[in-house]
């Protein structure tokens, strides 16, 4: 089932320098939240504290809290690793494993996760996964050929299948369709809309047409100059962000006249 996200107060560190400031938001479940905002703002930074990954870069560090379903990530006694199992994440560039088939591919979460799992059961998360991603009538004959013969729009949904394979809760993307084409991009948006019926979805998009076209709401980040710490400007319905914003650096990036 989709969880909703609520952060309060969470400030961001790679060791001594503050990345991203005081950011609080609620992420309401089975919707899509856009995060934009110019390079270095900090959404990819922001993005990563939600599944516990940005901590596996040396010195980094957070305060503040971020809570899935009321429960506080950063709590005692959470394993990160079962949170990242609950909190999917796909990429800007499509990283399928290439040396694994198409099928071990999507199955490649549950076999890391050391999950005993029979050939029916493996069978049946293969073909869910995979028409979950839009992907199942492209690769049903081919399922041991490599992940890499794909194109790079079905490698990117074969990296989504990956993801829900392991029943996440949410999914983050980084930037996914930046690596691909205008058609393979339009497939992974209308993905995008259907995936959100069973999950959370955070997108981190340049792109303000995706944003507009995929995202319920949209989070403006911002960063006052070099060195300064980016900062969670406004959060909003994305038809208000994208018609009334209330704040003019919002206007301003979304007109195009920044960033
Ligand atoms: N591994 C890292 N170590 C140290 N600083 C980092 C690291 N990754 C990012 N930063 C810094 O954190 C700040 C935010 O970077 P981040 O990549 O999150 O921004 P972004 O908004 O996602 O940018 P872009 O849109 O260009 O991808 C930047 O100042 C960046 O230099």
């Amino acid at each position: 089932m989709a969880k909703r996200i609520d952060v309060k107060d969470l400030n961001i560190y790679y060791g001594d320098f503050l990345a991203v400031a005081d950011v609080s938001v609620d992420i309401e479940p089975s919707s899509v939240t856009a995060f934009i905002g110019p390079s270095g703002c900090g959404k990819s930074t922001f993005l990563r504290t939600l599944n516990r990954m940005h901590e596996v870069v040396p010195g980094a560090r957070v305060d503040g809290t971020v809570a899935m379903d009321g429960v506080d990530l950063y709590g005692e006694g959470v394993d990160p690793v079962a949170v990242r199992r609950s909190v999917g994440m796909v990429f800007q560039r499509p990283n399928p494993f290439p040396t694994m088939s198409i099928a071990e591919n999507v199955l490649a979460g549950i076999r890391l996760n050391n999950r005993r799992i029979s050939k029916g059961d493996a069978q049946d998360v293969l073909e869910r996964s995979l028409r979950g991603a839009n992907l199942w009538n492209e690769v049903k004959d081919r399922l041991d050929r490599p992940g890499s013969s794909l194109s790079g729009g079905q490698q990117q949904r074969l990296c989504i299948a990956r993801a829900i394979a392991v029943k996440p809760q949410v999914l983050l993307m980084d930037e996914p369709c930046s690596a691909l084409d205008p058609i393979s991009t339009l497939a992974i948006e209308d993905l995008i809309s259907e995936l959100k019926a069973d999950y959370t979805i955070v997108i981190v998009t340049h792109n303000m047409q995706q944003a507009a076209r995929v995202s319920d709401r949209t989070a403006f980040f911002n960063i006052a100059g070099t060195g300064m710490p980016g900062r969670l400007i406004e959060v909003d319905s994305t038809a208000t962000m994208f018609s009334t914003p209330r704040e003019k650096s919002t206007e301003d990036y979304i007109s195009g006249r920044f960033g």
